[in-house]
């Protein structure tokens, strides 16, 4: 869209519904991370927001699996943060009532809003077709290193996720490993989040999302049975209606976690041969929550390569 004269492949060991992205709930409910300052944290969330809230007002939201959802995160003591940084982004923040509350005894206080969702995998499946309508070609391939890109492009975007940890030895990057359940429960219409941001209940347009888990440096992609129950039974008794839900699937991802998204241009060189890449990766728990305001600056850095292209290919003809 930024620049329409660039011709684009995007190369993927697994496309949906086998990535990461597939697993998550894909709330618009953003995360704190340490190492980027809150108002770029705002902004990204607020792109998005911004971005989502048009699709899912549009005819386009049932095939895109965009909507928007209501509901409360509860608190058992008063959070540190009063208000998050997010608050005048979603729509209605507001304190809980004391009726509210009363559907949650557990609980002291808490936040009633409306956020958007994303329903994955019909939301990436609509951004492949988007893609592919303008020409896009589509690869199934494991790149084993950036370089080997290199003859038959000029700019790579890495967007790897986790797998940046290998393709590109980044060691600030780490898994947090997330255990949720996807559950036909079609009656649970609002969302419940705990503030602690471990249990929580998700409805989407196909599913509910129930989660969840947050291991620190685990690799471990297989659902463990006793993680499955402790989440259902952490749910239940947020929302005792759960245990009529069925058909329920487990599933495993890996966040791409690290102190800040990796947004970055970098010139790879070999033998006077150059690769400009530009990374975008190492979203953590916020993927969904900041994807359209990362995606737009690392546009904004795909303009800087292509300005040095054309640079670099100036001053080879002097
Ligand atoms: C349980 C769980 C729940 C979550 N819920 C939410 C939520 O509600 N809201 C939210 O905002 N975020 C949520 N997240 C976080 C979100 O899922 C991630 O931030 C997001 O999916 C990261 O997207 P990505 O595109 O960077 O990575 P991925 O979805 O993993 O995509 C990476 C792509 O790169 C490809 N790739 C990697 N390495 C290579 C290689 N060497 N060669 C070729 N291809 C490669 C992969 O095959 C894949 O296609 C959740 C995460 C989990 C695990
Ligand atoms: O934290 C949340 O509530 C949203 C889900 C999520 O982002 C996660 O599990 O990583």
């Amino acid at each position: 869209e930024t620049f329409p004269a660039c011709s684009l492949a995007v190369v993927a060991e697994q496309f949906t519904p086998n990535t990461t992205s597939d697993v998550a709930a894909g709330m618009l409910i953003p995360h704190t991370t340490p190492g980027t300052p809150i108002h770029v944290q705002k902004q990204w969330f607020k792109e998005t927001f911004t971005y989502l809230f048009a699709i899912s007002n549009s005819v386009e939201a049932a095939e895109a699996g965009t909507h928007f959802v209501s509901g409360w995160q509860v608190f058992k003591s008063t959070p540190k943060e009063e208000l998050p940084f997010w608050s005048d982004v979603v729509l209605g923040f507001r304190p809980m009532s004391e009726a509210e509350l009363q559907k949650f005894p557990q609980h002291s206080c808490g936040q009633a809003f409306t956020t958007l969702k994303c329903d994955c995998p019909p939301y990436l499946l609509w951004l492949e077709k988007r893609l592919k309508a303008k020409g896009v070609q589509m690869y199934t391939r494991k790149v084993a290193n950036l370089w080997e890109l290199q003859s038959e492009y000029n700019i790579v975007v890495n967007c790897a996720g986790i797998g940046a940890h290998q393709l590109v030895g980044d060691q600030k990057l780490f898994p947090v490993r997330g255990q949720v359940l996807k559950v036909h429960a079609p009656w649970v219409k609002n969302f419940i989040r705990d503030g602690d941001g471990l249990t929580y209940i998700y409805p989407g347009i196909h599913s509910v999302t129930l989660g969840g888990t947050r291991e620190k440096e685990s690799w471990s992609l297989s659902p463990n049975p006793n993680t499955t129950k402790d989440i259902f039974d952490r749910c239940c008794a947020l929302e005792p209606s759960l245990q009529r839900a069925q058909d329920i699937k487990v599933k495993v991802g890996l966040r791409p976690s690290r102190a800040c998204v990796r947004l970055q241009r970098e010139i790879l060189s070999q033998g006077g041969a150059k690769l400009l890449v530009v990374h975008n990766y190492g979203h953590g728990s916020g993927g969904f929550s900041m994807h359209r305001g990362t995606a737009k600056e690392a546009a904004h850095l795909v303009g800087e390569c292509i300005a040095a292209l054309q640079d670099f290919s100036s001053r080879a003809k002097l």
